[in-house]
């Protein structure tokens, strides 16, 4: 179980997130949607930081390296799993393993072209399913991703939102895909100035609720559509 209770985040003056109590339990596949700036990115981070070693995180920031190979910014997500001298010789020569395991996830990420290549070759939907597979690579039961499919196609933002669940028990995903949000996630929370305007289930999430949030408008009267329902 994740617990956050009255959280605020700030960026020196400006409030992101506002006294935001929220749980999320093992095994919850969740979707967090919002306007610009609604807070979702900040929530994200801030999840991470707290769950950091048994955490994935895929932010859209990336922070890909492009002078180095597709292999090694995947490798990346391993780091912490190995001594530095061994991070260190498989900088310069790669293992067979390691080698294998990430060509691997890149197969699996259909990402068609040798590991060797460079990031700075590759296209924006390219780079994203890298940053996306060094996520994989951390292997931690729970994801947290900000958008990570925002630059591929419908179909293969589905084919790849599979991957994430078949190897992800918990799943926090940022994703601005309403068809996706309600087909596919147990939880719908929607964010508005760093609140929490909306959390259901999937069996009580509409497409109507979601157009409102984008559209600014309140949600519902409806108690049970107020504010953290679990
Ligand atoms: N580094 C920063 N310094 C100052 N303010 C920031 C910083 N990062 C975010 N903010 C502000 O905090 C608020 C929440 O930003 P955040 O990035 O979490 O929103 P978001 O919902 O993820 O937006 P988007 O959908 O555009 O990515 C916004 O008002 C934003 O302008």
């Amino acid at each position: 179980m994740i617990t956050l209770e009255n959280l605020t985040l700030k960026y020196e003056d400006k409030l992101a997130i506002n006294q935001l109590s929220l749980s999320i339990k093992t095994g919850e596949k969740v979707a967090i949607i919002g306007t610009s700036g609604a807070g979702k990115s900040t929530l994200l981070a801030h999840l991470y930081k707290m769950l950091k070693d048994n955490a994935s995180y895929c932010s859209q920031k990336q922070g890909l390296v492009d002078s180095l190979s597709t292999y090694h910014n995947v490798y990346m997500g391993a780091l912490a799993r190995h001594h530095w001298v061994y991070n260190l010789v498989n900088l310069i020569s790669p293992f067979k393993q390691p080698f294998n395991d990430v060509a691997k996830i890149c197969e699996i990420l259909e990402l068609d072209f040798p590991i060797s290549k460079k990031l700075s070759e590759l296209s924006g939907g390219q780079r994203q399913r890298v940053a996306l597979g060094r996520a994989l690579y951390q292997e931690q039961a729970v994801f947290i991703g900000d958008e990570p499919f925002s630059a591929l196609d419908p179909n293969m933002a589905k084919r790849l939102l599979d991957v994430v669940f078949s190897r992800h028990e918990t799943v926090i995903m940022v994703l601005h895909d309403k068809s996706s949000a309600l087909a596919h996630f147990d939880r719908v929370i929607g964010l508005s100035q760093g609140n929490v305007i909306l959390d259901l289930p999937k069996l009580e999430i509409t497409s109507a609720a979601i157009d409102k949030l984008y559209a600014g408008s309140p949600i519902s009267n409806d108690p049970c559509h107020a504010l953290n329902h679990v």
